[in-house]
């Protein structure tokens, strides 16, 4: 019941206007065929008193005079039925957009670890499956619900001036369509909650054939046929037991069916006999049979509408499921500011982490500092927690133990707004966006305008310049190919861009993870040869596999399986002959 009154809520929410008049036409959609049916009846009385008359003019110009209103009230079902259709496709479609935009911000709100459980996913995809479409359903249910009671009500006045037990048949006949209705969509309800990970599972392989990103290997490692197969079993899998349970169903909705027809038919049975034996007029038989096959209508829309209410009901369950997802990541109701310029700096201090989807620490026992203005690098293998370390940074996850602090103030105290707003990051993974040269670069900073001199002047740093010159509209180039007349960038041209972006934050700290790795020598060297001017008094967070360049780092940290294990500048650590050390020995050595 809660579902529904919120579900009415979302609708009123995004087209009150719709709503109303959605609600008034179906309404007067219930009422305008019993009127109809009783200007016919009228017409049959009129005709059969005219059959025991001499003088037939005047009771014909009666019925030319009940004709033509008949006439009036069809035309009016018709334009009703249009319009009723035009305000519910209208409102559907607001309902959709609406709660689009709900389900955005949501998404927008949650911690990134959401998106890395199988159980949130779970929940996400079902409520993107049915947000769209079940709030405006319901609300069809239910207007129409109201709407059948109506001529129910209407109808049910009519059958009781005639024999109660008509009613009681029409009532008692529905009963077990209705039961075996709400049963069955439980159960389908429940069936489709359980599949959810296995649809996700085809919709994966739908994705890996249809997405731009995969298509390259798809080709290259000739895997097409093999996902359409794995999709295909998937999804067979999921035919044959859904087919299955609606088997099951349809032999039992049958069988109610069937009830439901014999009691009808002796209750036509039992009108024709009072009629044949002039308990009843003609003008009542025509009006109680037809009333009676209304009133079967109506209380068949009455009941599908009740167990849509029901479905409708269950599925946005999961809807608000997801509605209801809490940040683990709980913003400080009073946040302080956080320190511009910085003070003392950054310090981790004695930090621990574990990915709550993993058993095993990824960050065990940090302790680093970075002070204003100061280059530390980041130094380490694949997996030994260096991504971790910038995004515990970021507060895209809590520490599990120990504390991150700017200025001796911990993280958890400032708003993450006004904190990720001090940090330029770009990431090993960064985003590619399907949009002009100036967006990409503007993204990094949407509190400046559009068209800045700081958009140069961060291109020329990142060496994005050369490439948008090269560009056929320069700034206003769409990049990517998703759209018609994209140009398409080469991974480091794309890193450039990327790395503009960052720049272009108005940063206390630029973290960089891997910023060069798509680049040429050439490009790298040219970087990093004015990363120090580039900083002025910033600090920056440099992470990357290129020990060539981390040098000219103030300060290196070197991280293994999760642990600090040396720390100092270039030349401390190639004197200690520890891990540093024979990293650097080992590419040195490479690359002679
Ligand atoms: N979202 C995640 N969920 C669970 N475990 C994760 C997640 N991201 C990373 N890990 C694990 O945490 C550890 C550290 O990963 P991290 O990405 O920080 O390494 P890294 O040093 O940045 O590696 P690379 O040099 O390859 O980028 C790894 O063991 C990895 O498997």
């Amino acid at each position: 019941m809660l579902n529904i009154k919120r579900a009415i809520v979302l609708v009123w929410q995004s087209a009150s206007g719709w709503t109303v008049i959605h609600v008034i036409l179906t309404t007067i959609q219930s009422i305008l065929p019993l009127a109809l049916l009783y200007i016919i009846k009228l017409i049959v009385d009129n005709i059969a008193i005219s059959l025991k008359i001499a003088d037939k003019t005047q009771i014909f110009d009666h019925i030319l005079f009940l004709l033509f209103n008949a006439g009036l009230v069809m035309l009016l079902i018709n334009f009703n039925a249009v319009i009723s259709e035009l305000a519910s496709t209208t409102l559907s479609e607001r309902v959709t957009d609406h709660l689009q935009v709900i389900l955005f911000k949501k998404a927008i709100e949650i911690d990134l670890e959401s998106y890395e459980s199988p159980l949130h996913q779970d929940i996400l995809e079902r409520a993107k499956w049915e947000a769209p479409h079940r709030p405006s359903r319901m609300l069809n249910n239910l207007t129409s619900a109201i709407a059948s009671s109506i001529s129910l009500l209407a109808i049910a006045g009519l059958l009781i001036s005639l024999h109660w037990g008509l009613l009681g048949v029409l009532l008692f006949a529905s009963i077990p369509t209705m039961a075996i209705r709400i049963r069955q969509s439980k159960v389908l309800y429940k069936w489709h909650r359980h599949q959810t990970e296995v649809e996700r599972k085809a919709n994966y392989y739908g994705h890996l054939l249809l997405g731009n990103h995969p298509a390259k290997e798809i080709r290259l490692f000739n895997l097409g046929n093999l996902f359409i197969e794995r999709f295909y079993n998937i999804r067979q899998q999921l035919f044959q037991q859904k087919l299955a349970i609606t088997k099951r169903q349809a032999s039992t909705r049958l069988l109610a069916q069937g009830c439901t027809g014999i009691a009808i038919l002796a209750t036509y049975g039992f009108i024709i006999h009072q009629t044949i034996y002039g308990k009843f007029q003609l003008g009542d038989l025509v009006l109680y049979s037809q009333t009676f096959q209304r009133g079967q209508g109506a209380l068949k829309d009455l009941i599908s509408n009740l167990a849509g209410l029901h479905e409708n009901n269950l599925f946005l369950a999961d809807l608000f499921e997801f509605l209801a997802l809490k940040p683990n990541l709980i913003e400080s109701a009073h946040p302080k500011l956080v320190p511009r310029p910085m003070q003392q700096g950054i310090e981790f201090k004695n930090v621990s982490f574990r990915y709550q989807n993993s058993p095993r620490q990824a960050i065990k026992q940090v302790n680093l500092t970075i002070a204003p203005g100061e280059i530390i690098a980041l130094v380490g293998e694949n997996g030994s927690g260096k991504t971790t370390l910038v995004k515990l940074l970021c507060c895209l996850y809590d520490v599990t133990q120990g504390s991150i602090t700017i200025d001796g103030i911990n993280l958890r105290q400032f708003s993450t707004t006004d904190l990720r707003r001090q940090i330029g990051v770009i990431f090993q993974d960064y985003t590619r966006y399907q949009l002009t040269v100036a967006d990409n670069i503007w993204l990094g900073n949407i509190d400046l305008p559009l068209t800045s001199e700081k958009f140069t002047q961060a291109a020329r740093q990142s060496g994005a310049d050369a490439v948008i010159q090269s560009l056929p509209q320069g700034y206003e180039t769409l990049l990517g190919t998703w759209f018609k007349g994209g140009e398409e960038l080469s991974g480091g041209q794309w890193q450039k861009i990327a790395l503009a972006r960052a720049f272009l934050r108005d940063a206390q700290l630029v973290v960089l993870d891997e910023p060069t790795s798509a680049m040429d020598a050439k490009a790298e060297a040219e970087v990093f040869e004015k990363f120090r001017d580039l900083m002025r008094d910033r600090s920056a967070l440099l992470i990357t596999h290129r020990l060539s360049t981390v040098k000219m780092a103030d300060r290196i940290y070197v991280i293994h399986q999760g642990e600090i294990v040396e720390n100092g500048t270039h030349d401390q650590l190639m004197a200690l002959q520890g891990t540093y050390a024979h990293l650097f020995e080992t590419q040195a050595r490479n690359y002679q």
